[in-house]
């Protein structure tokens, strides 16, 4: 029997409904499937909560060390696409400067600065499309303050992103490295080699390059910047469409600011800005339903995992007072747990509670709806808002 034919729900599910409406589908498969064949993703998916971090935990069993990773094709072995020892080794040299206090000292007040300059441009307006005027503009400004390169702006990081998301995307799609990609990785070393050479701008570069060769240091710069552009943009986004959607929720925080913490947690939990994570199998091996062969792509569906009725009550509902929504699954689990979650959540954190302090009767557009999409990376392609502005 084919290995299709034991997963019907698999068989029918495409990555378009995926990308579009997930949540059905993935209840649908956690129910009765939760791990299952999915002919097009020539992969199996994981949709049970305590199944994804199975998968989470065992690195040798699920690595991330495989070719067929497209980013490491670009960047080079990184954190993100190593295990075991080498993965200890390229991760550590980062680990203590995205401790809470450590993030917390270092980046509240510029945070904090970058928000309100970005919230003063827009205030007279009245109206904006956040995503690309508020949440990518902070993401990327973070991200190189974080990485400390000398001599680049936030333009220059943004642009090298962009050729090099595009060269992954090309190779995800079957396609050789773009040129553009190579040359913006090329001019990114070029930055961290200076930046470690002038021992100036990032006390973060130049220590890992005490514990790292030079190459490596520029492929973990390169997977931070691409951890923190587009998942920040999106868990940004995402969780001020949560809140504006939902004007009784929104009520509560705004009565008590400290519930703000809760809305993050339960926008990451209903809509995770990286919507899936990849592993391949070591060995052949038995999880849940699936038997798994050596060389399988296996798929943790973390948006799966975050609705699973067995730990969250009514999975579906918004509730800013959800007592265990810090048990979702959204920086994953586990070895390759996110690195900066704490930064993420500081951003996050400062920045919904500026824009609700300064954008008066913020409230979305009517005219222009916002729906998250997306198969790996989710979020509204555009958040239009309307606020009182002063004249
Ligand atoms: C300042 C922002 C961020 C930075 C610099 C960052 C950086 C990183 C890095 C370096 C890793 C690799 C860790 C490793 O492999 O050991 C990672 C993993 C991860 N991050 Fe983040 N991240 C950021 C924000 C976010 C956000 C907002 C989300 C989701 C909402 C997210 C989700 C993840 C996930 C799911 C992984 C695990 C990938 C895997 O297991 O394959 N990150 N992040």
């Amino acid at each position: 029997m084919n290995v299709a034919d034991s997963f019907p729900l698999g068989a029918a599910t495409t990555l378009a409904e995926l990308a579009r409406d997930p949540h059905p589908r993935l209840a649908l498969l956690r129910a009765h499937e939760p791990v299952s064949w999915l002919p097009e993703l020539d992969g199996w998916l994981v949709t049970r909560r305590d199944l994804a971090l199975s998968v989470m935990r065992d690195a040798e069993t699920f690595t991330v060390d495989d070719p067929r990773f497209s980013t490491a094709q670009v960047v080079g072995p990184s954190m993100l696409s190593l295990d075991g020892d080498q993965h200890t080794r390229h991760r550590e040299p980062f680990t203590s400067a995205f401790r809470p206090r450590t993030v917390h000292d270092g980046f509240a007040s510029f945070i904090e600065r970058e928000t309100d300059r970005l919230i003063t441009t827009l205030q007279p307006t009245g109206a904006v499309e956040l995503r690309r005027a508020f949440a990518g503009p902070l993401a990327v400004a973070v991200v190189t303050e974080a990485l400390g390169l000398v001599g680049t702006t936030p333009v220059t990081v943004l642009s090298w992103y962009d050729s090099i998301v595009r060269s992954v995307s090309a190779i995800t799609a079957g396609h050789e490295v773009e040129p553009a990609g190579a040359a913006a990785y090329a001019r990114l070393r070029a930055a961290v080699e200076a930046t470690v050479a002038g021992r100036g701008g990032s006390s973060l570069l130049v220590s890992a390059a005490g514990q790292l060769a030079l190459p490596e240091v520029a492929s973990n710069a390169a997977v931070l910047m691409f951890g923190g552009i587009e998942t920040t943009e999106a868990m940004i986004t995402n969780a001020l469409l949560h809140l504006l959607r939902h004007p009784d929720q929104l009520a509560l925080v705004r009565a008590d600011v400290d519930l703000l913490d809760g809305a993050i947690e339960e926008s990451l939990r209903l809509e995770p800005g990286a919507a899936v994570v990849d592993r391949y199998a070591t060995a052949d091996i038995v999880l849940g339903p699936a038997a798994i062969r050596r060389g399988d792509l296996v798929t943790v569906s973390l948006t799966g995992a975050n609705r699973d009725p067995a730990v969250f009550a009514d999975p579906d509902r918004f509730d800013v007072r959800r007592e265990n929504a810090r048990l979702q699954l959204a920086f994953a689990h586990g070895p390759h747990y996110c690195l900066a979650a704490h930064l993420a959540r500081l951003e996050t954190r400062i920045a919904l509670q500026r824009l609700l302090e300064r954008l008066p009767a913020l409230r979305l557009d009517p005219d222009r709806p916002a729906t998250a999409h997306g198969l790996v990376f989710r979020k509204p392609p555009t958040l239009h808002v309307l606020w009182n502005s002063p004249a």
